[in-house]
């Protein structure tokens, strides 16, 4: 069966799995494609929200580790009771599971270090409708999840000019420059890595995306010193902030890290 037309009409739609269509495939650059910040972060918001009124189904992830490769395999399931009708005329809730894996040592061989997976169910017969690869999504929905919670617990965040320090130059730190560059009126955004070259090459690749006042920093006392928003996103197993470093008193840290 081929399957034609737009993939996010086709993943609201209940009636693939009806009519026995196998599951729609979707590439990360499909899923990209997908991807917008003004779509995003209300439906985290709302999800966030939905958490609260009893409305999502989201037990605690599996963690399986795999020590001799510095590796960890993470299974999330999640149910959403969905608030609206679909086009069906039916609850558009959602019923998926997330498959993360972490490989720490992948930056070697040139592969992100969090690769995910995402397969979404038929909620009401839990049949397959489509298996995506979720490394996209997976960065882009921890960056919103970032921005959902600076709006709502930071006053300054709806006034202008934020110092945002960034603590890292990976996937995670780069998608956080450009989710907060977006969405609010940012000042600077300061980044700091463990390897001084690895914030000045973010800096230069944020730069030339079209990001402005993005400064790469030697000592993350300095990057942190100014900052309203300091994101931790590294695989560091010590502190990366030292408490003292913090002098403003109502500055929100976001810390990204794995089990
Ligand atoms: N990618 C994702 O979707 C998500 C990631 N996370 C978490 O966010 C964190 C960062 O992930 P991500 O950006 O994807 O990973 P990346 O591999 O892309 O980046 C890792 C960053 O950590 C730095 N780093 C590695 N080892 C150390 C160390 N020993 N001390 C200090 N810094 C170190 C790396 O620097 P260098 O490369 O110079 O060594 C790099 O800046 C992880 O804890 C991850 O589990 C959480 C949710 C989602
Ligand atoms: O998707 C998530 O949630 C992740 N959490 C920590 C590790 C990377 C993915």
């Amino acid at each position: 069966t081929v399957i034609k037309g737009n993939p996010a009409a086709i993943i609201s739609s209940k009636n693939i799995a009806v009519t026995q269509a196998p599951p729609l495939f979707l590439s990360d650059d499909q899923v990209l494609g997908l991807l917008d910040w003004e779509t995003l972060v209300p439906a985290i918001e709302s999800v966030i929200a939905g958490v609260d009124r009893g409305q999502v189904i989201q037990p605690a992830r599996l963690v399986m580790r795999i020590p001799d490769k510095d590796a960890v395999v993470l299974s999330m399931p999640g149910y959403v009771k969905g608030t609206n009708t679909s086009q069906d005329g039916s609850p558009d809730d959602s019923l998926a599971v997330k498959i993360v894996t972490s490989f720490t040592r992948n930056k070697d061989i040139g592969l992100p270090s969090i690769l995910a997976t995402v397969l979404l169910y038929n909620p009401d017969n839990g049949k397959l409708k489509v298996v995506m690869e979720g490394t996209e999504i997976t960065k882009w929905r921890t960056a919103a999840a970032s921005v959902v919670a600076t709006k709502h617990i930071f006053p300054r965040s709806k006034e202008s000019g934020l110092i945002v320090a960034i603590m890292g130059s990976g996937a995670q730190a780069s998608i956080h420059a450009k989710a907060f560059d977006a969405n609010f009126n940012v000042k600077q955004i300061n980044i700091w890595n463990h390897r001084y070259p690895g914030a000045q090459d973010l800096v230069n690749k944020l730069s030339s995306e079209g990001l402005k006042s993005v400064k790469a920093f030697e000592h993350g006392q300095d990057a942190v010193k100014e900052a309203d928003i300091i994101v931790t996103a590294t695989y560091s197993s010590v502190p990366v902030v030292k408490y003292e470093w913090i002098v403003k008193r109502d500055v929100i840290l976001m810390l990204l890290e794995q089990e």
